[in-house]
């Protein structure tokens, strides 16, 4: 027999102690929910089951108790760390849910020098580990914008990317080894060696998996040499977007690992480089690394941009400007909610991949079909995008698209705005043998393509999700649909 919300608490302060239960109804509703119902959110409406506590987890034998007492009586938990999560993997759909905070897991367990890489458990912020090691002369190479919110078991969890990730790789090249637990108790470790060829690539089953499958505790990560005094910036404007890919495509062929490569289309880049865009496209690079390397890198660019006479520098210190003004923590997520309540305009973007071939398709098509066909495109402020993460075989293409929210109550302007502009790039992309998801992860918003995404590969997928989680406790309708 299932247990009632009252037991569950009860039974869980036992667990892990009174203190790191927490049961406020204010906390309880700002859990159940992520910054996909921002919107809602900022006017104070939540409609969504709110979870029956939220619990400070302390050490990877804590995890492993709840998790075990959650599988025994079927209780759906939400993992969560830096809360940044942009697509639904947060909310709690599920009544009775326990959201299992691990931020107070949060040591910097070992920096080891020698073979270059780190060890953090699952609540270090990014930012504070990043620090850590730039005072000692490393970086860990990754750069999300959110890197001032997000922490290491979430930026796991979600597959991230950040914006050297042309030189450095995403998160799934940066890991080494992990500690995770899974829904029976199992606690289980990933040694960290160079590589191996024992099987198949078993971090793959935790890196990505969104909470849907396992709990992540702790994470190392490779560092690398940190060397800002050779960075160079380049900064050009173009005509259009086929041109810019074409670039990048160039630039990735020929072997130059520049750590930024970013293209925006005319709407995106004015947003962005309002002091010199002048309605063109922007195609932005930075080489790093060893001062050889860096300018090797810097000269390569130079020449194969120089192949295509649109393309128009700009002063390189505007891009260094740009640069160091990136990132997001919590004074811009403030000033924005600030912002939304005052104008009732707000944005959200949709990240996609796609190879070389279909990559241009897939932007003018999704442009078009919303321009086009989208019932509310005249409440559309802003719509366009850029390519911010590229490989020798394709690129990315992160959508964004900016609204007035017009005649709809809070908890409604997912379904009269987001979820259908989602649709049609998510549509749009899988038609042309793309990927629906880039690096957000899917959450509880994309799920309902998680099937087409991954096609015959799907068997694989169900049979993680029968293995690990076979009673469906862990973040119930992330990655996997919600069945009944
Ligand atoms: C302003 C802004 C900019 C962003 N920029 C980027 C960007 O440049 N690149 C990028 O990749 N993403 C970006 N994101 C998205 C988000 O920051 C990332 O997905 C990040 O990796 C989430 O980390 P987090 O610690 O905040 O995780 P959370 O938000 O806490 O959780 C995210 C997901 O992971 C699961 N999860 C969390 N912790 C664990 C754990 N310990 N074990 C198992 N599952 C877990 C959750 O259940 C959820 O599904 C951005 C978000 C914002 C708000």
């Amino acid at each position: 027999m299932s247990l009632s919300r009252a037991e569950i608490v009860e039974q869980l302060k036992e667990i892990v102690g009174p203190q790191q239960v927490v049961t406020d109804e204010e906390t309880l509703r700002h859990s159940s929910i992520d910054r996909f119902r921002k919107y809602a959110d900022i006017h104070g409406v939540y409609t969504l089951p709110l979870p029956a506590a939220v619990v400070k987890l302390q050490s990877s034998e804590q995890v492993s108790r709840v998790l075990a007492f959650m599988h025994q009586h079927g209780i759906n938990g939400v993992p969560r760390t830096g809360a940044s999560a942009t697509e639904g993997g947060l909310e709690t759909t599920v009544r009775d849910s326990l959201v299992l905070d691990g931020a107070s897991m949060n040591s910097i367990v070992n920096i080891d020098i020698e073979n270059m890489q780190a060890t953090a458990q699952c609540g270090v912020p990014l930012e504070i580990l990043e620090n850590q090691l730039r005072a000692q002369g490393y970086t860990t190479g990754h750069s999300p914008q959110s890197k001032p919110l997000a922490q290491m078991g979430g930026l796991v969890a979600t597959r991230s990317i950040g914006q050297f990730s042309t030189l450095y790789g995403a998160i799934e090249d940066m890991v080494v080894g992990l500690e995770a637990v899974f829904p029976d108790g199992t606690i289980t470790r990933i040694k960290n060696v160079p590589r191996r060829a024992a099987g198949p690539d078993i971090r793959h089953v935790i890196i990505g998996n969104e909470g849907a499958l396992c709990y992540i505790t702790e994470v190392t990560v490779k560092i690398f040499k940190y060397m800002p005094e050779n960075n160079l910036f380049y900064g050009f404007t173009l005509e259009n977007m086929k041109t810019g890919f074409a670039i990048l495509r160039e630039v990735m062929v020929e072997g130059y690992r520049p750590s930024i490569a970013r293209l925006y289309d005319a709407e995106d880049g004015s947003q962005h480089f309002t002091h010199f865009a002048d309605g063109k496209c922007v195609l932005i690079f930075m080489a790093e690394g060893a001062k050889g390397i860096a300018q090797a890198t810097g000269q390569g660019i130079e020449e194969i941009v120089a192949r295509f006479p649109e393309c128009k520098p700009v002063e390189t210190s505007l891009i260094e400007t740009w640069f160091n003004n990136l990132n997001w923590g919590p004074e811009k997520v403030a000033a924005e909610r600030e912002q939304i309540l005052r104008t009732n305009n707000m944005g959200f973007t949709t990240e996609v991949s796609g190879d070389w071939s279909a990559i241009h398709a897939i932007y003018n098509n999704v442009i078009q079909r919303i321009r086009q066909t989208f019932p509310h495109a005249k409440d559309i402020t802003m719509l366009g995008g850029h390519s911010s993460h590229s490989y020798i075989n394709g690129t990315n293409m992160y959508f964004v698209y900016d609204y007035n929210v017009v005649d709809c109550k809070p908890e409604q302007e997912i379904d009269k705005y987001h979820n259908p502009l989602n649709a049609i790039i998510v549509e749009e992309t899988l038609k042309l043998g793309g990927s629906m998801v880039h690096h957000h992860g899917i959450g509880k918003h994309r799920v309902q393509w998680a099937k087409q995404e991954h096609d015959s590969a799907w068997y694989i997928m169900q049979g993680l999700k029968n293995v690990f989680d076979p009673r469906g406790i862990m973040n119930s309708g992330t990655i996997y649909p919600n069945e009944k």
